[in-house]
């Protein structure tokens, strides 16, 4: 070794990955002051929720965030999920890659790095200690404790600086974590913004929030069931790589290659097994630890060529159509809604995934900017919002891509709209450990177009039948307006008296538009006859009016039917301006006279 080489090979380290981490939190998603207090609350938020949901329990949640200082924050988090046992509690706080959900299963973590990224921002920013308070049940016996401590960056582990046990009334964990360098804000991406949206995709949850100007706010329940578990469900053969292969024989208990393959993949019978070895060549009697690099690529490789069952789905558990209904209605109050769960399907050949997609129109849908309501994409998965780093989201590729006007919808960034999509997976294809957006996979971009396009469709329904609607009124209303003028004037004409015409207008208003609309109206005979007795009056006195009269008439309804679908101000000043020209018209009928 030269000099040279034994010079650098002094300095020759290891970094924990908590040392990493502190190097490079924006890889946690710690990337500006708004984002990284959502980011702390996105993470204490989905542990509360698959905690609690694992244990069979209704999540509820309350969050207390103080200010203390300029970008100086307390935050108080605390949930009702089964607790962490104390041995386990600086595991789960200060050492990354510690978890429980390193296994195929659909949940809101994957990587056991959440919780202790918080832990790590507070003490980076703040230099203070973190504070817990959990409560656990042991042996059927409940059991708690208080604990303070900080992370031990070097060792990627935690200091604890006091520990206290005590008899709590109830299971759950209270942490407690102060912030520099962070903001709150009401913005899009902001912290409330983040608990809204997880209200959409979460009606069985309750959140209570106390913002730092000492706001309450109660996010109720919309529904009061658990999710089902999702189960575990084993990698498929197409979904595998050369290197998982070899990994499973490693750790493999199994005697040979067939059964570590029927045990450790979904979808492998004795039948497939067969057939691999007949493709391949390979001796399935062999011992997995003696497996090499090139048998696992060539099993991999005639893995792409064969034919198997999609993967098993029964470890996927979607929101539901009505759940999904139920939280955006509690939350945006829509006049439409309509939502849709598809069935599963595959992306990469073997990693089975579901697209649920929701719309909700007018009421408190879209976003307000500038005072006026815009549309707003809402993107998930497993049920949590993503909140950043939209513009590379397969989910806002295949929102983008559909062509809305083909949906009535000629302008929809200035429409009063919500696209809610969630996708769910036991590998969500993340795009970072941010977690923040999903790969645009084909197979994945493509069902969020089919169900998006296919509730789109029911939209555009709504929105030309409420058109057809709004049109009606306002043939009603024009008709109202002008048959009482045109009665009292050509009474006025005729010299005779004015008919007692307001009882049955209505009646002569709803035949006269069903005629005009192209519709059935069925009526008492007895209201028929004065109806049209009075529509003969009419023809009477119609009589006196002349014919440009009569033609004038005809063409200020036609331009007023133009206008249905002008607002109403607009229209108010039209119709009265018409008014004063048909009086006009009629002053000029009685001069001539
Ligand atoms: N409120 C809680 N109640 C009970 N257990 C919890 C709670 N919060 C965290 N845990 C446990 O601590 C583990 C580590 O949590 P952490 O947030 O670090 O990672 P994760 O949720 O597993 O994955 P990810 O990094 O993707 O969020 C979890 O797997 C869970 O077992």
């Amino acid at each position: 070794m030269s000099q040279q080489a034994q010079e650098l090979f002094e300095n020759f380290d290891q970094l924990t990955p908590s040392e990493f981490f502190r190097k490079n939190k924006q890889m946690l998603g710690f990337s500006g002051k708004i984002r990284s207090l959502t980011i702390v609350f996105h993470e204490l938020i989905t542990n509360s929720f698959d905690a609690a949901e694992e244990a069979g329990i209704l999540p509820e949640i309350r969050i207390d965030l103080k200010q203390i200082g300029k970008e100086h924050y307390l935050l108080r988090h605390s949930d009702n999920g089964p607790g962490i046992p104390e041995e386990f509690v600086t595991q789960v706080y200060c050492q990354m890659f510690a978890g429980s959900k390193f296994r195929n299963i659909q949940s809101r973590g994957q990587q056991g790095l959440g919780c202790s990224g918080c832990v790590l921002l507070s003490q980076m920013t703040t230099g203070e200690s973190t504070h817990v308070i959990s409560g656990w049940k042991e042996d059927g016996q409940l059991k708690g404790v208080k604990m303070e401590f900080k992370m031990d960056v070097k060792n990627n582990v935690g200091d604890v600086i006091k520990t206290e046990n005590f008899t709590p009334e109830s299971t759950g964990v209270c942490i407690q974590l102060q912030f520099k360098e962070v903001s709150y804000s009401l913005a899009e991406q902001g912290a409330f913004e983040y608990i809204r949206r997880t209200m959409i995709a979460n009606p069985h949850a309750k959140i209570t929030f106390r913002d730092p100007k000492g706001h309450k706010y109660i996010f109720k329940r919309a529904a009061d069931i658990v999710p089902v578990l999702p189960k575990e469900v084993l990698p498929h053969p197409k979904g595998v790589t050369a290197d998982d292969i070899t990994t499973i024989a490693k750790i493999t208990d199994k005697r040979n290659f067939k059964s570590m393959l029927t045990s450790s993949l979904s979808r492998m019978s004795s039948k497939k097994i067969k057939e691999l070895q007949e493709i391949t060549g390979i001796d399935m009697k062999k011992r997995p630890k003696s497996m090499t690099w090139s048998e696992a690529e060539i099993i991999v490789e005639a893995f792409s060529k064969m034919k198997f069952m999609a993967p098993p789905t029964s470890g996927l558990i979607p929101i539901g159509e009505e759940q999904i209904e139920k939280g955006m209605k509690l939350i945006l109050k829509p006049e439409f809604i309509t939502t849709i769960t598809r069935s599963p399907v595959t992306y990469k050949g073997g990693v089975a995934f579901i697209v649920e997609a929701g719309i909700a129109y007018g009421g408190d849908a879209g976003r307000i900017v500038n005072e006026q309501r815009k549309s707003e994409i809402l993107r998930f998965a497993n049920r949590v919002p993503l909140t950043f780093d939209a513009g590379s989201c397969a989910i806002t590729e295949a929102l983008k891509s559909i062509d809305w006007r083909r949906y009535g919808l000629k302008d929809l960034d200035n429409t009063p709209l919500t696209l809610f999509v969630n996708i769910i997976s036991t590998q969500v294809p993340y795009l970072s450990t941010g977690k923040q957006s999903i790969a645009p996979e084909p197979e994945i971009v493509h069902e969020i177009r089919q169900a998006t396009m296919k509730i789109a469709r029911k939209l555009q329904r709504h929105i030309r039948s409420k058109k057809a609607e709004k049109e009606k009124a306002m043939r009603s209303k024009i008709f109202e307006d002008y048959v009482p003028v045109i009665i009292e004037e050509a009474a006025a004409l005729a010299e005779t008296g004015v008919p007692d015409y307001k009882p049955v207008l209505a009646k002569v208003t709803r035949r006269a538009l069903a005629e005009l609309m192209g519709e059935k109206v069925e009526e008492e005979e007895e209201e028929e006859d004065y109806v049209d007795s009075l529509l003969e009056e009419l023809d009477e006195f119609g009589h006196v009016v002349d014919k440009e009269h009569s033609n004038r008439k005809d063409r200020v309804q036609e331009s007023d039917l133009d206008e249905a679908f002008l607002d109403d101000e607009k229209t108010k000043e039209k119709k009265s301006k018409k008014t004063d020209e048909q009086s006009k018209l009629f002053d000029s009928k009685e001069e001539e006279e």
